[in-house]
């Protein structure tokens, strides 16, 4: 990730001069950089390492730095007339209500803004001829929905043509649009950006990156990620009991994580009891004297039980071995192989490992009592919890705040625990994942004791 980053590269959109006074220009008005409060005028820095600094062997203005979050002191749109719109999009994820919830109260209460509007159903709302009406978002409406798991206004995969959605959002006088998705929803918002830069249209479009898999760059992590985990953990419990309570028991435990096992390592972590976490960022073989159906064999004989967690991408390369992750989506037409957005439809792991472990503990006369669960959507679609809550509410801050500032073009995230703006094009270059030489899978490593390959 270090290399990546350049100053030009971390620069931020802008619609224009901010010429309006803030509402909330007096909460900041005596206000410096200190260890709890970055100014506006000042740049967080991309890295945080005296070698990483040291690496870059460039003058101290020069390193990579992001834009901070936050309030500004003046603002691009006068406070009180902008009309906004908010959009969810992609998978479910635990905190998109307490998202939509956080910007429509921070736009009405802080900035005036008096008209607030949803599209239904992602990005297919944005296009009159679906039929989706368009929503009034009031702090009433919006009252309490962060007690609901889902989204209120809907979601969908698949792609859109941008001219119309820009089309759209000129017709109704959008100054705003706020988009709440993970990576595919992030291009969406840049290709709309996009044609509203080149028509000359000063329409502002903020992303709020989500996704459980944590997959997205540069932002620590993705709100609804720490919910997401806690409910993934609660069956990786139930199977150590299962496993504890039978002869030769083993559980095993699919959780989602499409080409990212940030889900099965935290949740892995979270009981430090799994002895086996499978993850699509390391490879493994099953057969063979190093392999891993040989290894569960081994550990539930020294153990009497054995728990084996599994993300969803992992292993892949054993299904279907020629299976190739398509780049960019070319037509509205799902295949076998892709859904609606163009991202792959995975082979069922935890089903083939399974029957793997079934044959191969009958092959080997060893007992075996299997108990496979399958958390799937359940840990997707519940509220969510108070640590994301918070996580979201501030993030929805720190959204109206570059909106209002006439920030385009960009997501919020936190990154080393400070809030900053990320351009969408940063944002989607690289996918999070769990690095093998990492300080994460070390820790897995640790917990598990799993052998450090499977090869
Ligand atoms: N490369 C792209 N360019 C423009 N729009 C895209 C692109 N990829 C995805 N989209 C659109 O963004 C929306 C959401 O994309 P997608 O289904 O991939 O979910 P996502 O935002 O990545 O969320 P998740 O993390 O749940 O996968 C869809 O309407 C999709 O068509
Ligand atoms: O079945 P759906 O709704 O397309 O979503 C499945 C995918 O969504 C994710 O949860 C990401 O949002 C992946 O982990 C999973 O593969
Ligand atoms: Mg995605």
């Amino acid at each position: 990730m270090t290399s990546s980053a350049s100053s030009t590269a971390l620069t931020v959109t802008r619609l224009g001069e901010c010429r309006h006074d803030s509402p909330l220009a007096k909460y900041i008005a005596g206000r410096g950089t200190n260890e709890h409060y970055v100014d506006e005028d000042d740049r967080v820095l991309f890295d945080d390492t005296i070698s990483l600094v040291r690496e870059r062997d460039v003058a101290l203005d020069e390193l990579p730095s992001f834009e901070p979050g936050g309030p500004r002191r003046k603002i691009f749109f006068a406070p009180g007339t902008a009309k906004v719109a908010v959009v969810t999009c992609g998978g479910l994820c635990p905190g998109l209500n307490d998202v939509i919830r956080g910007l429509v109260l921070e736009l009405c209460n802080h900035y005036g803004v008096r008209q607030v509007c949803g599209f239904r159903y992602g990005f297919a709302g944005l296009v009159p001829s679906n039929g989706h009406p368009v929503v009034p978002l009031t702090p009433e409406r919006v009252d309490k929905i962060n007690e609901l798991g889902g989204t209120i206004l809907g979601t969908s995969r698949g792609a859109q043509d941008p001219e119309i959605m820009a089309d759209t959002l000129v017709e109704l006088g959008i100054d705003i649009l706020f988009v709440i998705g993970g990576d595919g929803s992030m291009r969406g918002a840049a290709g709309i950006a996009a044609v509203l830069t080149r028509r000359a249209l000063p329409i502002g479009v903020i992303g709020i990156p989500k996704t459980i898999d944590n997959d997205i760059p540069y932002i620590g992590q993705s709100f609804g990620f720490q919910t997401s985990f806690a409910v993934a953990a609660a069956s990786i419990q139930a199977a150590r009991v299962e496993a504890r309570s039978a002869v030769g028991g083993v559980g095993l435990v699919r959780v989602m994580g499409r080409h990212s096992g940030f889900i099965a390592c935290y949740a892995a972590l979270a009981n430090h009891d799994a002895d086996f976490v499978l993850i699509p960022e390391v490879p493994f073989r099953l057969d063979g004297d190093g392999g891993f159906l040989a290894c569960l064999r081994r550990r539930v004989q020294d153990r009497g039980s054995a728990v084996v967690v599994v993300a969803e991408g992992a292993g892949q390369e054993l299904l279907t071995p020629a299976r190739a992750e398509p780049t960019a989506r070319t037509d509205d037409s799902p295949s076998a192989a892709v859904d609606a957005s163009g991202n792959a439809t995975l082979a069922d792991i935890g089903v083939f490992l399974r029957d793997r472990i079934t044959s191969d503990f009958g092959a080997a006369e060893q007992p075996l009592t299997l108990k496979y669960i399958d958390p799937g959507y359940a840990i997707r679609s519940v509220p969510a919890q108070p640590s994301d809550s918070v996580y979201c509410v501030r993030l929805a801050q720190a959204a109206v705040h570059a909106a209002m500032a006439g920030r385009t073009d960009m997501v919020v995230g936190r990154r080393h625990n400070r809030f900053v703006h990320v351009p969408i094009a940063m944002a989607v270059s690289i996918r999070n994942q769990v690095a093998p030489d990492g300080d994460l899978w070390l820790s897995v490593l640790e917990s598990t004791a799993q052998p450090f390959e499977m090869r």
